[in-house]
């Protein structure tokens, strides 16, 4: 264990400097994408312009005889792409795979500089994040790199879940972490055969009515991943780095799809997979903020003065604590506005009326 005091000392000589402080940037989808799919691979220009962060995928969902394809596809279309302010991220292989190796090397090497973030699948504890912020620096180091790489882990095992607030405090560079549903599911061994979202079978029933146990007794749908993304986002919020919801796999069920990111949402991610251009607008939509919600937030913050006391809004009563609520929301309304100029003109607009 290294004292607090090197916590922010880079781990090679000549490695830049660790961060101190994790940027809030847009991540409302990380789209996912095979780099050594060529009809994905067209696809990325147009995706840069349309989403806030494009991430070449490595790891599951591209075949073992596909792996070296997508990493070299991966630097090809790095160095080929003005990505603009949209992020490019990857996510390597996982830790005891005979690809990950070559996956850091290769990419820090060649494409560093362009890119932002590496997703670490199915950590298991500190000590994997440990192992991938030295070799980073010492990558960093020997390609000369002046910023440096932020690490994002995927939250997918049972024992990654046990050790989640020692993962996203293990470096500087942890940007984030993301609930993996299917590994996770694997791991505990649930006994969901679903990539994310809910299960019919999970659920609460009402009490009987009378004799027939079966007669008039609703039941409510449990959410499966409440406990792991609530834990997560704690996890994440206590250490300053960012939480995200991961992978949708019914594709079609666009619907459910909206429901789970949106439950994501309000529970504090910022952001979420999509592994389909299909659900590319729904977490556009869900994970920005309303304009009615932004416009409220403004009018309490405006009212609220320096942010002390009580005043009631219509007929709701407002305090410091309801008043540092809204600015989670008038914040994260200025960044994506920031980004977004339609988005900035419905807030705007929906602002004016509500402060007229
Ligand atoms: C559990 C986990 O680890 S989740 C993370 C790993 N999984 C992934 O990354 C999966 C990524 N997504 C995919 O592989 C694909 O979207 C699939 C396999 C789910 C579906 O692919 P398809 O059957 O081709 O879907 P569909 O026919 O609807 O695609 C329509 C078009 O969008 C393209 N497309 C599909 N997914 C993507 C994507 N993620 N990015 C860019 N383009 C895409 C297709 O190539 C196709 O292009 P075309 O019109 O030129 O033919
Ligand atoms: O990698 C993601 C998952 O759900 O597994
Ligand atoms: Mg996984």
């Amino acid at each position: 264990m290294r004292s607090p005091k090197d916590f922010f000392a880079p781990l090679a000589v000549g490695a830049p400097d660790p961060v101190r402080e994790i940027p809030a940037l847009p991540s409302r989808m990380i789209h996912f994408f095979d780099p050594s799919n060529a009809k994905m691979a067209a696809k990325v220009p147009d995706l840069a312009k349309k989403v806030d962060v494009l991430l070449g995928n490595l790891e599951d969902a591209v075949r073992a005889d596909r792996k070296e394809a997508a990493r070299q596809g991966l630097v090809e279309i790095a160095k080929a792409t003005d990505f603009g302010s949209t992020q490019l991220w990857t996510r390597i292989n996982s830790l005891d795979s005979p690809w990950v190796l070559d996956d850091l090397i290769t990419l820090v090497t060649e494409i560093g500089d362009k890119l932002d973030v590496i997703m670490v699948p199915k950590v298991e504890g500190a000590q994997d994040i440990h192992y991938v912020d030295r070799l980073l620096a010492q990558l960093e180091a020997r390609a000369g790199l002046r910023r440096p790489l932020l690490v994002h882990a995927i939250l997918e095992t049972a024992s990654g879940v046990a050790n989640v607030e020692e993962i996203a405090g293990a470096s500087p560079r942890m940007q984030g972490i993301s609930l993996g549903p299917a590994d996770l599911a694997a791991s505990r061994r649930m006994k969901t055969t679903r990539v994310g979202g809910g299960h019919p079978g999970y659920l609460v029933r009402t009490d009987p009515v009378g004799e027939d146990l079966h007669e008039g007794r609703t039941t409510y749908q449990q959410d499966l991943w409440h406990y792991t993304v609530a834990r997560m986002v704690d996890a994440c919020a206590m250490h300053g780095i960012l939480p995200y919801y991961g992978p949708f796999g019914d594709i079609r069920d666009v619907v459910a799809c909206e429901d789970q990111f949106r439950n994501a949402f309000l529970l504090g991610c910022v952001g979420t997979w999509t592994l389909h251009p299909v659900q590319v607008d729904i977490a556009k939509r869900v994970f920005s903020p309303e304009p009615k919600d932004v416009a409220w937030a403004r009018k309490v913050i405006a009212a609220m003065g320096d942010g002390t006391g009580a005043v009631m809004i219509d007929g709701k009563m407002q305090d410091d604590a309801s008043v540092k609520q809204c600015r989670v929301v008038a914040e994260l309304a200025d960044k994506l506005a920031e980004r977004d100029p339609e988005l900035k003109q419905a807030y705007d607009e929906a602002t004016k009326e509500a402060l007229a």
